[in-house]
């Protein structure tokens, strides 16, 4: 049987992530347990079962809320010469405006766990995930003169210092998009890539940036308060920008790369300061970046590197003018002289229309399926009207705990479709014994980045969510994604469901299916099977009475990761875009979840 990057790396799952994220913060202290007022008391519902026993305490984070964590960063040892030999770049530490102020800032460890040394990284590796079944995983490179792909991050050649802090992530091989598009990156190529959710994308797109930077000759920044970044991350949410940041600086740990984050929500004095002491790479959401641009303290004419992650969704209705008044109407270099990258698990064609126009002579990558990460999730559908769907999942909940997989390293995430579903089901759920916190639009930073930090801890292992977290986040242990309401559009299903399932782990994604989401029949019944799943013979029946659904993208087809757009003739005649490239495999791209058809209004509220 053909096994692939996520199934040999499942081998591994009882290694623990080393480096994961939640490892950043203190433990937090109990709190006192809050009862929502409405329901204080008010004994639990007749019609909901019993409520757990007091062994499983309820928890959620809407207590009293003690500010954000100071983290547990240790103080690391800034070595600056650990970098390659004869580097010297105006990037690092050697532009005042740009990369480490080396008067003023010490560079913190962002691997508090490790001692760092070369021996201890040696034997880490042992443990790691065996990547070895690489060809059976599809591969289509479209454009001119395709890169070919590396194995081996040495083949890579990324540089000492960035290598030792791949080592340090205990990234033993690349994964399959990371085989294929560091080389296109490294080459200069304009890049727009889709693989699977959960296949190292961010790596993807931060090693040849970092790389180039540590390289890379740039005339020196103009010193003052305004910052003069070389990149550029643009991501669509808060939390997934700090993601990116902290996995950006673990990449970037003493190659005298500087990143910095700048996301809304949160106070912009502290980012703006951080900004003076020097970056190399911005890492931003788009409504910040504009605000920061406006009062003239980030410019982005220094940009030689664009990567827009999830950027589908930032090409999105209504989203795409501010990312075309960044890119193109706040003087960063125009296309072609820098260098633009795109990554999503899903691209519209609609979308990659668009996004041709930030992109110059560019290779469309495709990396999936065979064995992907879609497989390693168990799809279910169940039939549940509206009125039961809290006892259903409550149901859901028990047999978990019943079964020993609801606790600490069992965490589930529910999705639902609005702020106030969110805040309801959270508050029923508590009110019902279950540790729940939520996630939406409407609650401050500080309660979202709380409520992330108690689910990924485990103490609170329910998340309830809407969209704002169904892109990017990297949670370790999320066990079980239960699609409370089902979203409008399959894509977001796919981001959706790729929150568990990750870098080889097994996960269940179960969605409440009923009436109201016949537009969404016939593309989930598509995706199920051609990720293996056991589609119920009910399904297809929902299918053939929904008209068109003009928000499935799907609906024109499917195939894992869609195709470049420029083959299409109608677009393709008169020009010379579509080139040589590749099909790794011989057996093409055959199934799996893509981006088809009409794209329609489905804009959900994932947006900062
Ligand atoms: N070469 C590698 N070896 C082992 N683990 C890796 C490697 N590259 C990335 N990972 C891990 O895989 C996990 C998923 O990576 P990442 O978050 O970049 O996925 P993604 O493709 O961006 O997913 P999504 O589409 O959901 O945004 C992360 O925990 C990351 O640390």
């Amino acid at each position: 049987m053909a096994t692939s990057w996520a199934d040999s790396v499942a081998a591994s799952e009882k290694v623990e992530t080393q480096f994961s994220s939640e490892q950043a913060y203190q433990p937090r202290l109990a709190r006192p347990t809050y009862v929502p007022p409405h329901l204080r008391s008010r004994p639990p519902s007749s019609g909901s079962p019993a409520p757990p026993s007091a062994a499983t305490p309820a928890a959620n984070d809407r207590g009293s809320y003690g500010g954000p964590p100071a983290g547990a960063r240790s103080a690391g040892g800034f070595r600056p010469d650990v970098g390659r030999s004869g580097y010297v770049a105006a990037g690092g530490w050697n532009g005042r405006s740009g990369g480490w102020d080396r008067g003023r800032d010490r560079e913190v460890n962002p691997f508090p766990d490790t001692d760092g040394t070369e021996q201890g990284l040696i034997e880490q590796e042992n443990a790691v995930i065996n990547f070895d079944a690489y060809e059976d995983i599809p591969v289509e490179a479209t454009g001119d003169n395709v890169p070919p792909p590396a194995n081996t991050f040495a083949e890579i050649d990324l540089g000492d210092a960035l290598n030792l802090n791949i080592q340090r992530c205990k990234y033993v091989r690349p994964t399959p998009i990371q085989r294929h598009a560091i080389p296109i990156s490294l080459a200069g190529r304009d890049l727009m890539a889709c693989a699977q959710t959960g296949s190292g994308k961010t790596a993807a797109f931060c090693f040849p940036i970092i790389s180039g930077i540590m390289y890379g000759q740039y005339v020196q920044r103009p010193r003052g308060r305004t910052a003069y970044p070389l990149a550029l991350i643009l991501s669509p949410t808060r939390e997934l920008s700090i993601q990116i940041h902290e996995e950006a600086r673990k990449f970037s740990y003493q190659t005298g790369v500087k990143v910095v984050v700048a996301y809304g929500g949160a106070p912009i004095n502290q980012q703006l300061r951080e900004l003076e002491r020097g970056v190399d790479i911005l890492v931003a959401t788009p409504g910040r970046l504009v605000d920061m641009l406006e009062r003239a303290r980030v410019s982005l004419q220094m940009i030689k590197y664009l990567a827009l992650d999830e950027a589908d969704r930032m090409l999105d209705m209504g989203f795409e003018p501010q990312i075309r008044k960044i890119v193109e109407q706040m003087g960063m270099p125009t296309r072609g002289l820098r260098q633009t990258m795109l990554f999503s698990a899903t691209f519209p064609k609609e979308i990659q229309r668009l996004a041709s126009d930030f992109l110059s002579n560019y290779i469309y990558l495709t990396v999936g399926r065979v064995g992907s990460s879609t497989d390693l999730i168990v799809q279910r559908v169940e039939y549940v009207n509206e009125s039961d769907k809290r006892s259903h999942l409550m149901d859901l909940l028990h047999a978990q705990r019943e079964n020993g997989v609801h606790g600490k390293h069992a965490l589930t995430l529910v999705f639902v479709e609005t702020k106030r579903g969110a805040d309801s089901l959270e508050n029923w759920l508590y009110a019902n014994g279950f540790p729940a916190t939520s996630i939406h639009g409407d609650r401050s930073q500080q309660e979202r980045e709380l409520a992330l930090r108690s689910f990924k801890s485990g103490r609170t292992p329910i998340l309830v969510a809407t969209d704002v977290a169904a892109r990017g986040l990297d949670i370790p242990h999320v066990a079980h994604v239960v699609n409370f309401d089902l979203p409008n559009d399959i894509d977001d299903y796919v981001h959706r469901i790729g929150r568990t399932g990750r870098a080889g782990k097994t996960g269940l994604a179960t969605a409440f299916f009923n009436e109201n989401n016949s537009s969404l029949a016939r593309p989930l019944a598509e995706l199920m099977q051609e990720a293996n799943q056991e589609v119920p013979v009910w399904l297809p029946r929902y299918a053939s009475r929904s008209h068109g659904g003009g928000r499935n993208r799907r609906s024109g087809g499917s195939r894992f990761g869609g195709r470049d757009f420029r083959r299409e003739s109608s677009f393709n005649r008169g020009t010379d875009y579509y080139g040589g490239g590749y099909n790794s495999t011989g057996h093409g791209i055959s199934a799996g979840y893509g981006a088809y058809g009409v794209y329609g209004a489905g804009v959900t509220s994932a947006w900062e």
